[in-house]
């Protein structure tokens, strides 16, 4: 079926964010109200994984556009239920972080992200697979996994229960041996954080990979072997500044499949949420896989 995009499916996550009284139907009806060659519907999730099926099956009956209506970990859903449909991927960030909007150039006001979708944008990006499970923004190995891990369990969420999840586990953690391959290159090391990045950032503009272009066919990758006090605060200082890869704090590089060896089990995340434990992975890319609706001021490489 040919997507058509003036049909939209909007997959609503009613527990991402902090305000429960969003109120999409009415946000939906005063700003497409008007268009009215657009036909429009919402859909709620019921469990963690449902964003997924309902993505699929919305595609399937010829919505050119799904919206996911959530945090990166609804985008993740939505957007692994469009791989290979045709359908166009939309965001109305609803998180904490929303990393892959921000990338996008997607407006975090509800009403202006809503607007675009009247004459969308759109444009394929690349999508990346940690052992064939897909991410869009970021995946990890390590601190990283290991803190969403924690967070997961916290029982609250939001930026200040990650920030106090983070520097209470920061005490406790510590690096593992691992054996990275990229390319030809093969690298001994030890890993604190390993983070694969498709977007710049993690969301909250912390730029774990300012250079990250999301359609170059490339992964960028971030190797922190140790993290020492002082190295975590120019860490910090990096991800906030956008400078991370010239701080001398990170190492980086860049190709299109990595594989990865670890003397024990590590945890890694998929866009933010813990998926597992593994010892062996293998990290690539798909360029140009899923079609998404890009905001105004996103630019072409
Ligand atoms: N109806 C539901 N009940 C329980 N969990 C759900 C439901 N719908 C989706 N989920 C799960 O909620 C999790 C969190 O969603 P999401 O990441 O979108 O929001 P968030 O955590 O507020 O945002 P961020 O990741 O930016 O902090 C997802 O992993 C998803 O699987």
């Amino acid at each position: 079926m040919t997507p058509n995009l003036s049909r939209l499916c909007f997959i609503f996550n009613p527990i991402s964010g902090t305000n429960r009284n969003f109120d999409l139907q009415g946000l939906l009806n005063q700003v497409l109200s008007k268009d009215y060659a657009l036909h429009y519907e919402i859909r709620p999730t019921q469990y963690a994984g449902h964003a997924e099926e309902l993505a699929r099956e919305a595609a399937a009956q010829g919505y050119g556009i799904v919206v996911a209506v959530g945090g990166d970990g609804t985008v993740n859903e939505v957007g692994r239920g469009l791989l290979g449909t045709g359908a166009a991927m939309a965001v109305l960030p609803r998180g904490s972080g929303n990393g892959l909007a921000r990338h996008l150039g997607i407006p975090l006001r509800p009403e202006a992200a809503v607007a675009l979708l009247r004459r969308p944008r759109v444009l394929p990006i690349d999508v990346g697979r940690l052992n064939g499970r897909p991410f869009f923004c970021t995946a990890g190995l390590g601190f990283d996994a290991h803190v969403s891990r924690c967070f997961a369990e916290a029982g609250t969420r939001g930026l200040s229960t990650y920030v106090r999840v983070a520097l209470r586990e920061y005490q406790r953690y510590r690096p593992c041996p691992v054996e990275i391959t990229l390319g030809d290159k093969h690298i001994q090391t030890d890993c604190y954080v390993l983070a694969f990045a498709n977007a710049a950032q993690y969301g909250n503009n912390a730029y774990i990979a300012p250079l990250a272009d999301i359609r170059d066919g490339l992964l960028d990758v971030c190797l922190i072997n140790q993290l020492p006090f002082t190295r975590a605060i120019r860490v910090a200082y990096g991800l906030a500044a956008g400078n991370l890869p010239t701080s001398g704090a990170a190492d980086y590089h860049t190709a299109q499949t990595v594989h990865v060896r670890a003397e024990q089990a590590l945890g890694f995340h998929l866009d933010g949420d813990y998926a597992g434990d593994a010892t062996d992975f293998t990290v690539a890319l798909e360029p140009l896989a899923l079609p998404v609706v890009v905001g105004e001021g996103f630019e072409v490489k």
